[in-house]
Order: structure tokens, then C-alpha cells, then sequence
């Protein structure tokens, strides 16, 4: 599958041990790269599904100097967006308690924006995932976050953790986008190529 893609060296800048799991399971060849450091600011102006999609094109941004002609890059970013505002990666364990109390009982849409790059084009995409989440209770709050330490994800929760078996009560969209990667229609969108 994706014979198309030999032209290319795909790379993976990427930190998130997630994201290499998923684009391992997708069965291209290609390699990881270490992610410079990326200031992952962006313009007030920008909503939901725009803020990942704008800072997955500066990751792209920061790693483009290393970049050789045949290589296609790949970078992602991932928020969770509850009530018109951003959760992104906790600071601490407080800020973590904080976030998972304010997800508790509700809804909220996770967004994972897709930047391709290579010498002589970009493209970028975004993925919307709905996940409505049950009550959770601080003492289930309080175990997930001592024990799985969420400070690494976005909305201080892994799906595919304890808190997604206990806390999840259903999902519309990918799952693998909240996972961190949305993974179908990156086949899709490399497919095209
Ligand atoms: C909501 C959610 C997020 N996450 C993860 C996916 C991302 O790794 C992380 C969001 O942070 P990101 O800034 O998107 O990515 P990252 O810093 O981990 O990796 P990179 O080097 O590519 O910038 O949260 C889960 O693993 N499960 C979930 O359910």
C-alpha cells in the first residue's frame, strides 16, 4: 500500500510516543526525528480547529532548515477545546485536577492539526473528535492524575488510559485524533500524493 509514497523519506518530527505507535501501525516506512523546541503560541484571532493546525505548520516551521529534497515531514499538534477555550498540557498536578473537573459531565471536541512539508509544498489539515465525558468523582480524578501523571497530554487525559475506560461515555470522530494522530485520513491525504 501507498507504493506513491516511495518517492518519498517520510520523516516524523515528533516527541509524542503516541503519534509513533500510530503512524507505526500504518505500515510505511519511516523514520522519527526529534522535534526542536517550538513555541506554541498563536494569534488570538484563531479558533478550535485552527490553533493545532496553525502550530502544526510552526513545528514544521522549526524543523524545515534540516530538510533534504525526497523527504516528506510530518508534524501534529492536539488540543482539547471545552467551551470556547483551550485545554493544553497541564503544568502541574493541580492544574491537571483542575482540568478533569472541568471536563467532568460535559462534552468537548478534541482537535489534532496535520502539517505535510516538504522543500516545495505544505499542506495541513484538521481533525475533529466529540467525546462526551461521564461524572467523575475527585477521588477518581485524584488516582488517574497520581498515578498516570497526564501532564504530557492535552486536556490532562489519555483516551486510551483508565480514565477513557471509566471516564468516556461515548465518542463521535476518530479516536486515534484524540489519541493524537487521526490516522485514516492521514492514509487518505498521503494517498493523494
Ligand atoms: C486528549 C489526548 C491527548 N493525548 C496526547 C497526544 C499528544 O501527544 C499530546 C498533546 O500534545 P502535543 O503538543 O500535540 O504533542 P507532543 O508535545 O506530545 O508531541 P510533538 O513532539 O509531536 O509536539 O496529548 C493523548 O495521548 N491522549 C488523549 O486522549
Amino acid at each position: 500500500m501507498l507504493d506513491n509514497l516511495k518517492k518519498y523519506d517520510i520523516i516524523l518530527a515528533s516527541n509524542s510516543p503516541r503519534r509513533k505507535e500510530l503512524m507505526s501501525g500504518l505500515g510505511v516506512d519511516y523514520v522519527v526525528r526529534t522535534l526542536p523546541d517550538v513555541n506554541e503560541s498563536y494569534p488570538d484571532t484563531l479558533v478550535g480547529g485552527e490553533i493545532p493546525e496553525y502550530i502544526s505548520r510552526e513545528k514544521a516551521d522549526a524543523y524545515r532548515s534540516l530538510m533534504r529534497p525526497r523527504e516528506l515531514l510530518i508534524t501534529a499538534d492536539t488540543i482539547v477545546w471545552l467551551n470556547g477555550k483551550v485545554l493544553g498540557k497541564p503544568s502541574g498536578r493541580e492544574e491537571a485536577i483542575k482540568m478533569l473537573r472541568a471536563l467532568s459531565g460535559k462534552s468537548h471536541q478534541v482537535f489534532t492539526g496535520v502539517c505535510l512539508t516538504t522543500t516545495d509544498w505544505q499542506k495541513s489539515f484538521t481533525v475533529a473528535s466529540d467525546v462526551q465525558f461521564d461524572d467523575l468523582s475527585d477521588e477518581e480524578i485524584e488516582y488517574y492524575v497520581d498515578r498516570y501523571r497526564p501532564m504530557d497530554k492535552a486536556g490532562a487525559y489519555g483516551v486510551q488510559e483508565w480514565i477513557g475506560y471509566i471516564g468516556v461515555k461515548s465518542i463521535s470522530g476518530s479516536f486515534f485524533n484524540i489519541m493524537g494522530l487521526p490516522i485514516q485520513k492521514l492514509y487518505v491525504e498521503l494517498k493523494k500524493l
